[in-house]
């Protein structure tokens, strides 16, 4: 029911009787506030994580009915589902379909992330992920900045002019594209279309990282960048690495062809796939039997991410791409 709703949003948001003319989407939401509203009544929310608890108490204080606190979860579902789902499909499609890399990886994890203790059993350090694991980390930003379609919306309190030719009149709505700020050639360099695994690798080493931020909005940018960047990188992360390093996965059609992207899912930033992608994933026999754990040794929490920081540059790079068409 979640996907028939978030893959149908686009024809939700006409909201023009829409149990008729997006019937699919809205009986989804409509199962989904219901499925909300029984979690709640049957006291789900006493038991679950302290974030679904939070919200629920904050929003029953603020005087929300049951049915709206359950229309809102719905929501927030949307903002934590809607990017990771797509953007870890994405990410293991661009790695597995690229055997080189898939294998540099898969070293990188066992060598720097990965323990073994004297009963066997394996343990990934989901901070050793983040502090030793360049390959991964930079991967995963290279799918989002070549793959992000999204769209920042701002809108023009006063009237701007940019580089001295575009005005921007106060009270527009302004749309500045991902696709193409994350593809600049003049930010990227020549190859700004193509995938390479060691850009923000090599990134890291460079004094001009700022301006590298600003040509990359795949988490938004400046004031508004993502809230949950870190904690969705590091789910991303241990997900893709625990299934690198422990199955062999193949397509069933027998070659990594891209799948059609469903442009109806409206609030994802990575367009998921519009059909099943079929693979095999069969453990590795070396592994057969063994117990995997993982653990997060304390650190400083955070990933080492390139991200939007200054809002005119990025207009200013809308604005030459205007010029040139
Ligand atoms: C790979 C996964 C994700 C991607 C690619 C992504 C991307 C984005 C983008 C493009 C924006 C809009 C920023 C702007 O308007 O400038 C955004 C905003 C936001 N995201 Fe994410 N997001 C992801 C996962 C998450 C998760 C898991 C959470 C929550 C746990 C989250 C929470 C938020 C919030 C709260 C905002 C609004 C920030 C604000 O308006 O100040 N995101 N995200």
């Amino acid at each position: 029911m979640y996907r028939d709703f978030e893959s149908n949003l686009s024809l939700l948001l006409v909201d023009t009787l829409p149990w008729l003319t997006c019937r699919k989407a809205w009986k989804g939401r409509e199962q989904l506030v219901q499925a909300f509203i029984q979690f709640y009544q049957a006291d789900g929310h006493l038991s679950a994580s302290s974030l679904a608890y939070s919200r629920w108490k904050a929003q029953q204080e603020a005087g929300a009915s049951l049915e709206d606190i359950a229309r809102l979860e719905i929501l927030t579902g949307i903002g934590i589902l809607s990017n990771t789902v797509p953007s870890c499909f994405w990410l293991l499609f661009d790695i597995l379909s690229r055997p080189e890399l898939l294998s540099a990886i898969q070293d990188e994890i066992h060598q720097n992330a990965l323990s073994i203790d004297s009963t066997g059993t394996h343990t990934l350090d989901l901070a050793d992920i983040r502090g030793k694991c360049p390959t991964l980390l930079s991967s995963f930003q290279e799918t989002l900045r070549t793959r992000s379609n999204s769209g920042q919306v701002r809108v023009i309190y006063q009237d701007t002019l940019l580089n001295d030719r575009w005005l921007l009149k106060a009270g527009s709505t302004l749309l500045i594209p991902a696709p193409s700020i994350n593809k600049n050639n003049s930010t990227w360099g020549s190859d700004a279309g193509d995938f390479d695994s060691q850009r923000f690798t090599k990134i890291a080493h460079q004094t001009h990282k700022k301006s590298k931020a600003s040509g990359f909005l795949s988490f938004g940018l400046s004031p508004h960048i993502c809230a949950g960047r870190h904690f969705a990188t590091g789910e991303i992360l241990a997900l893709v690495a625990l299934l690198l390093v422990r199955y062999d996965i193949r397509p069933i059609q027998g070659s990594w062809t891209e799948p059609k992207t469903n442009a109806k899912a409206v609030a994802a930033s990575l367009p998921p796939a519009a059909e099943k992608f079929m693979v095999t994933a069969v453990e590795r026999p070396e592994y057969k039997g063994l117990e995997w754990r993982t653990t997060v040794t304390p650190g400083k929490g955070t990933y080492g991410l390139i991200i939007g920081l200054d809002i005119y540059l990025q207009l200013s790079s809308v604005g030459e791409e205007m010029r040139r068409g």
